[in-house]
């Protein structure tokens, strides 16, 4: 049996912790605020992110990442990506020898550029087969009640790759391994900020044509960064790629996309930011770690690119519509 400590108890945190409990993993969630592990503890739901889920009785809560990290076998590192290098400094000097750190968070990191396993190799100074992603059609609140989905696991080391699809598959849930992470990881961070263009479109009146269009042009952009980064093609026709495109465009659910969606009504930044909740919506700074990733590798993004001026530049989402149709014509 996996014992496994989860860090981070929002909406992803929380679900995937009783995705592994469901699957006979045991499991501690860490939970930043006091309050919130001893709302699961007492009353075995987080108030916060997921109030009318009953979670496990077997899943335990706590606020001290020493207690929850203690004889744990794998860790998983679900709070967001710009937070995740500041979370696993402090936690660093606590981890299990050994264990497998599994990265749930879909960004690249502002300024460094990297991927999430590269900033989590970098802080835990362990060898890249340590490290493992997880990304796919996986919105939380349908696989918190019980919805099915699939997703993949990502490491270099197929071992750990399939111990973790071990720990983690339930009737609901249905985990493939990958040895791709350099493209499972684009494929995770690239869906959010193409989630937050369809959003746009959305919040424009337009319909399922244009959606369309973005999410299959927005599936290029993000393989062809993605493979100029040494990722594979097939793994961006697969779940962690299209797959979860589909999913986030297509939802109300997706944070990224109804974020898009209020931009697209005329919200400022700030508002859709005040409108979240405080919750994350990653493409949002993501758009502007992609672009200067494709930049430096010199690959096209131009629905990225449009994001970002929205998003950092004051565009009005009117100009980027513009400015994507007035692009050349060129063959597909
Ligand atoms: N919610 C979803 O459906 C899915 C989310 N993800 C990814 O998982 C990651 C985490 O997402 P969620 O759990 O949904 O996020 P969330 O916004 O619901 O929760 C974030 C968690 O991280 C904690 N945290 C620790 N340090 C933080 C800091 N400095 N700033 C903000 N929060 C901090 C928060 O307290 C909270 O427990 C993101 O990268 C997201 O893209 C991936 C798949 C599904
Ligand atoms: O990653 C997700 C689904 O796979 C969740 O998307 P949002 O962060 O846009 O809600």
């Amino acid at each position: 049996m996996a014992v496994v400590a989860v860090l981070g108890a929002g909406s992803w945190g929380t679900t995937f912790a009783k995705v592994l409990s469901d699957a006979g993993s045991e499991v501690t969630l860490w939970a930043r605020r006091p309050e919130v592990a001893h709302a699961v503890r007492s009353t075995g739901r987080n108030p916060e992110y997921l109030p009318d889920v009953q979670l496990p009785a077997g899943l335990r809560a706590t606020s001290d990442h020493r207690e929850a990290l203690d004889g744990a076998d794998t860790v998983v590192l679900a709070v967001p990506s710009q937070s995740l290098r500041s979370n696993l400094a402090g936690w660093v000097a606590d981890l299990p020898p050994g264990a497998t750190l599994l990265s749930l968070a879909k960004g690249v990191e502002l300024r460094t550029l990297e991927r999430m396993s590269e900033v989590v190799r970098e802080v835990a100074g362990v060898p890249a087969d340590q490290v493992a992603v997880l990304s796919g059609p996986n919105l939380a609140r349908e696989i918190a009640v019980g919805q099915p989905t699939a997703t993949v696991i990502a490491c270099t080391d197929h071992d750990r790759a399939v111990a973790l699809q071990q720990a983690c598959t339930t009737g609901y849930f249905r985990p493939y391994t990958n040895t791709d992470v350099v493209g499972c990881e684009l494929g995770g961070a690239g869906k959010n900020v193409i989630a937050l263009a369809c959003g746009m479109a959305v919040g424009m009146g337009l319909g399922g044509n244009t959606t369309a269009t973005i999410i299959t042009r927005g599936l290029a952009e993000v393989a062809r960064l993605g493979v100029a980064l040494g990722a594979r093609q097939e793994t961006f026709a697969g779940l962690a790629g299209l797959g979860d495109l589909v999913a986030t465009c297509s939802s109300p659910l997706s944070r990224n996309r109804t974020f898009g969606e209020l931009l697209g009504r005329g919200s400022t930044l700030a508002q859709a930011q005040e409108a979240a909740h405080g919750q994350v919506a990653e493409g949002v700074k993501t758009c502007t770690a992609l672009r200067e990733l494709a930049a430096r590798h010199r690959v096209e993004v131009p629905i990225t690119d449009g994001v970002h001026r929205v998003c950092h530049e004051g565009a009005p989402v009117s100009a980027m519509a513009r400015e994507l149709l007035g692009r050349s014509t060129k063959p597909e």
